[in-house]
């Protein structure tokens, strides 16, 4: 949960909300979180994130779920134990891990031993892991500068893991930016879309794996979700928000905001950084 608003859960439930699906959460760790970084973290009990999971899943039932920031190793495997336990009964499918372990700035946000266990017990049971390029590198052992460091990426998490892989290109230089890889054991794909020239960028990660969760949802293939989620968070990025001194969140209601430029009431609002203005 950020409650800067850009990320996390925040981001989530808003992706979720524009998908028309109805998202529920489980809450990990309170950040206090803004545009600039993370200055403090405070992590739930484990117990109290099975029971949140056991809440949701005992009544409303899940479609698709997908994972954030786990801050540790007794969160992560409390976390996949409960999948695995109702993965046995058919109640977690399409689960999506969004592998959240470091910024795109380079920031390690969990340790060691957390990492072993979201590879050891979580991610095998996802049916997509979402890495950024510094995540890769961990999973990896690479390091990853070029697109064919991306490609090479993909191939030994899927080897791994045995599952479907996303490498995000947003913490890579230049156009790579803008380009992810895809790597489901048959086919690999360079997801390409032109670079979305901002700052702006806070929560994309977030935004792209729910965006995905959503339309998994509501009965897409797994590919067809991803393209269309990029394609979501493309528009999104282009809606960004500029506020803030650092990094502002993205534009997931951008359709509301290109109707409110039509009709003039936020038009030339410097928060904005919209395409027609
Ligand atoms: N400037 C950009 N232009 C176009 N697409 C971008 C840009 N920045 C990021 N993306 C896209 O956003 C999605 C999220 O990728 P990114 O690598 O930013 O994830 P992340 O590091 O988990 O996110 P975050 O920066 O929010 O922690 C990917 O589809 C990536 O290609
Ligand atoms: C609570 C929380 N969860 C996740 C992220 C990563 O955000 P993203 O990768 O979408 O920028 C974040 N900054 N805060």
């Amino acid at each position: 949960m950020s409650l800067g608003g850009g990320a996390g859960i925040q981001a989530d439930l808003r992706t979720f909300a524009f998908h028309c699906v109805h998202g529920t959460s489980a809450i990990t760790c309170i950040t206090a979180q803004n545009t600039l970084g993370v200055t403090r973290v405070d992590a739930m009990a484990p117990d109290a994130v099975v029971a949140q999971i056991q809440a949701v899943v005992e009544d409303i039932g899940v479609d698709a779920a997908k994972t954030g920031m786990l801050l540790n190793q007794g969160i992560i495997a409390a976390v996949a134990e409960q999948v695995g336990l109702l993965q046995a009964k058919n109640q977690m499918r399409n689960l999506v891990v969004d592998p959240v372990m470091v910024s795109r700035t380079g920031v390690q946000l969990i340790d060691g031993d957390a990492v072993k266990t979201l590879c050891h017990d979580l991610i095998p049971k996802a049916a997509l892991v979402t890495p950024n390029r510094y995540e890769a590198q961990i999973l990896t052992g690479l390091e990853i500068n070029s697109l064919d460091g991306m490609k090479s990426a993909a191939e030994i998490i899927y080897r791994d893991f045995n599952i479907a892989v996303l490498i995000k290109g947003g913490g890579m230089e230049g156009d790579l930016r803008g380009i992810d890889i895809w790597f489901d054991g048959e086919k690999l794909e360079i997801l390409t879309t032109k670079l979305v020239d901002t700052k702006n960028t806070h929560g994309t990660g977030c935004t792209l794996s729910s965006a995905i969760a959503a339309n998994l949802a509501q009965g897409e293939n797994l590919f067809t979700s991803v393209q269309k989620a990029k394609n979501y968070v493309t528009t999104a990025l282009k809606y960004s928000l500029n506020i803030g001194a650092g990094q502002g969140p993205v534009g997931h209601f951008y359709p509301l905001l290109e109707e409110a430029v039509g009709s003039g009431s936020i038009k030339n609002n410097p928060q904005f950084s919209m395409p027609n203005f």
